[in-house]
């Protein structure tokens, strides 16, 4: 079998943490490409993955570039390039600056990969996965965001810390934008099928909503600068292994509604079907009032933002 190709652009926190661990599990070979500025940080970082892979045994190349021409026939591409938040500011204070960077990668991405499958993780997410979508020419299938796995396994960690249970047996489903309107539900949480509302009080699942919601704010607070890149990183390559290995796992990610959850014509999180098409299909729910009341409070909050996008589209 032909090894696959991944291209990660931008090779920073998030970028350069996604290329170790998809290396250290074998996922492909490797292209970390970085436009920006000098080329010797990214061959450093490409070198000190590249030296780990001995002990990790795992037989694959990490190349550094600043020549999308290097990305040429990648399975998936991770767009991760942009400007990230510093404390006291939104996502949404991105969006200006990082539509003109994604929009200017795309354009090359597609130009060597036109089959490939694109991953954004740029924010605010949500309406730079439209802007990436639109720059492409890409059928919707084909660009995802990320948002849903991190935001998911964010809320599975705070409740297997309140239960002091083994976080694997944790399940749960974060939907809607990337954003302080993102929709727990609660409903579809379960510790190895117990549902979570009948293993602790409506206060505590409120705390716990709350954190998630703030998960991302948490970190960039006590970063102090930069945001986080360990679970975003590996919720990237979760999605990116599910696309290379065709696995069909429902995951709960950026994709394009057309109908679908009441919305038409925005990109925002819901649960899919990954496989090597991308997205295969949305898995429809069936929604309470209330939860769709909030899922479309969020929407609206993503189409804002996606409204306040530069004409370019
Ligand atoms: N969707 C999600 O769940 C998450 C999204 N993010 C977002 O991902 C993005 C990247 O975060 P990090 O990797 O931590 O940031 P970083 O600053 O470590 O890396 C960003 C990379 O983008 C490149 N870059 C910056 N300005 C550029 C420009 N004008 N043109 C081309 N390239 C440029 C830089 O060379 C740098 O390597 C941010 O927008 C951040 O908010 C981060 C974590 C989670
Ligand atoms: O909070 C941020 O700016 C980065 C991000 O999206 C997250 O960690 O969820």
């Amino acid at each position: 079998m032909t090894k696959k190709k991944i291209s990660i652009v931008g090779s920073g926190f998030t970028g350069s943490t996604a290329a170790f661990i998809a290396a250290s599990k074998g996922l492909a070979d490797i292209v970390l490409v970085d436009t920006y500025g000098s080329l010797d940080p990214t061959t450093g970082k490409a070198l000190d993955i590249m030296q780990a892979m001995p002990i990790l045994h795992q037989n694959v190349d990490i190349k550094a570039s600043n020549d999308y021409a290097d990305t040429k026939d990648s399975d998936v591409v991770m767009i991760t390039s942009g400007i990230a938040r510093k404390p006291g500011m939104t996502r949404d204070d991105l969006v200006q600056t990082n539509q003109g960077i994604v929009e200017a990668a795309t354009k090359e991405i597609v130009k060597y990969s036109p089959n490939c499958i694109i991953i954004v993780l740029t924010n605010p997410v949500d309406a730079m996965t439209y802007a990436v979508y639109k720059a492409s020419g890409f059928e919707p299938n084909r660009v995802i965001g990320q948002s849903g796995v991190l935001d998911t396994a964010r809320f599975r960690t705070f409740v297997a810390q309140a239960l002091n249970v083994a976080v694997t047996d944790v399940t749960g489903f974060v939907l809607g934008g990337h954003g302080d309107t993102m929709v727990p539900l609660i409903r579809y949480s379960s510790v190895s099928g117990v549902p979570i509302a009948d293993l602790m009080d409506e206060a505590t699942i409120d705390t716990i909503i709350e954190r998630t919601r703030n998960g991302g704010a948490e970190i960039v607070n006590l970063l102090g600068t930069g945001s986080a890149y360990y679970a975003p990183a590996a919720a990237m390559v979760d999605m990116a292994e599910s696309i290379i290995n065709d696995s069909n796992r429902v995951l709960p990610a950026i994709a394009y509604l057309n109908g679908e959850f009441k919305q038409e014509g925005i990109y925002i999180g819901v649960p899919v079907k990954l496989n090597k098409d991308g997205v295969e299909s949305i898995v429809e729910l069936q929604l309470t009032d209330e939860e769709q009341q909030a899922f479309n409070k969020s929407a609206e909050a993503v189409k804002a933002t996606i409204q306040s996008l530069k004409s370019s589209n």
